[in-house]
């Protein structure tokens, strides 16, 4: 079986080329803390739908702190219980290409290779997010013409320059879509003195996303609680306020971009400016991203056709890539 996966701090995707998509959940699984070791009790939706009402005895644990692995057996168990979900027997034989974030170490790399290699996966190879983002989306990673792709995830947003084999620059955020929750819901709180919990914030968020393409001022409905009263309220806010209440975290990223192309050589950014840049990752749907870039860098922003799912599948399509992994595989 060869699997394309994209362990993310937010979401694990897991792709197979012959079957497509084959898994898509919230990265997270809830534990019972037996006498002698830990048993898994759920993964993925299951165990996200358990948040905040798990009975004592029940840990909530995610694979992934910061886009690195931090504990080896906390990471193992988590891609064998995703595995099996996914309809790995565990006689299967199975290889991997795991994404990783541009800016982690050979160590970290290491570690979660190891964890993917007890959890039954051999050989596993360790892949870019961003350079596995593009290959999903169809861009050649070893064609001579620098390519530029943004990866904005729940928690960080990265920008990786690349051509021939090789990256020539790449920067990092430390923000991304969950900073822009915390936005909505700050911009909530003090222009419309309503108080809304954090899935409510993600929710709106994701449903202003959603109605870009309506028009910039589709109303989303938001359910919170009046910030005198106490009551609970219904508000209507316009997409496009949403969108301006995003704006600082958007900033950010794009301080980050033009970071990344002062970077570059002047041929590499003659290539980005004419070609422009690709942008996935669940952070770039947020309602007026892609517009806000191409705007305040002057040069074309392409949102790539499955933003959330592109890394996952371009990992599997490497497996088949050698040449492609001998340039880019880390580890
Ligand atoms: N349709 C949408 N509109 C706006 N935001 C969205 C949408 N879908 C997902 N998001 C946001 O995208 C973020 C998660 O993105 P993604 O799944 O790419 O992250 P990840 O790869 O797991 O995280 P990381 O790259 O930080 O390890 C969350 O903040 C989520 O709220």
């Amino acid at each position: 079986m060869d699997l394309g996966i994209d362990l993310g701090t937010a979401n694990t995707v897991v792709s197979d080329p012959r079957r497509g998509i084959v898994f898509d959940e919230p990265s997270v699984m809830m534990l019972a803390q037996g006498a002698r070791r830990p048993r898994v009790l759920a993964v993925g939706r299951e165990a996200a739908d358990l948040l905040g009402r798990a009975p004592s005895g029940f840990v909530a644990v995610r694979p992934l702190h910061d886009g690195v692995v931090t504990d080896l057996e906390t990471a193992r168990l988590y891609l064998r219980a995703v595995l099996q979900r996914a309809g790995r027997h565990a006689w299967t034989p199975t290889r991997a290409v795991i994404g990783v974030t541009a800016d982690s170490s050979p160590l970290e790399n290491r570690a979660l290779v190891e964890a993917a290699e007890e959890a039954g996966i051999r050989p596993v190879t360790a892949l870019d997010n961003a350079v596995a983002g593009a290959v999903g989306c169809g861009l050649d990673p070893l064609e001579r013409r620098v390519h530029m792709v943004v990866d904005v995830g729940g928690g960080t947003a990265e920008a990786v320059a690349f051509c021939f084999g090789g990256v020539l620059a790449h920067r990092t955020a430390k923000v991304g879509g969950d900073q822009m929750t915390v936005a909505v819901a700050r911009y909530l709180r003090e222009q419309h003195q309503l108080h809304v919990g954090e899935l409510e914030a993600e929710r709106v968020k994701i449903l202003a996303g959603a109605g870009a393409g309506a028009g910039d001022s589709e109303p989303v409905v938001v359910q919170g609680r009046d910030g005198v009263s106490g009551r609970a309220r219904l508000a209507t806010v316009p997409a496009a306020e949403l969108a301006a209440a995003v704006r600082p975290v958007v900033g950010d990223v794009l301080r980050t971009l033009t970071a990344c192309l002062d970077d570059l050589p002047p041929q590499g950014l003659a290539d980005v400016l004419a070609e422009g840049m690709l942008v996935f990752g669940g952070g770039s749907l947020v309602h007026g991203f892609a517009d806000e870039l191409e705007r305040e860098l002057g040069l074309p922003v392409k949102l790539a056709e499955e933003p959330l799912t592109c890394v996952a599948e371009g990992a599997a399509r490497a497996l088949r890539n050698r040449p492609l992994l001998a340039a880019y595989g880390r580890g």
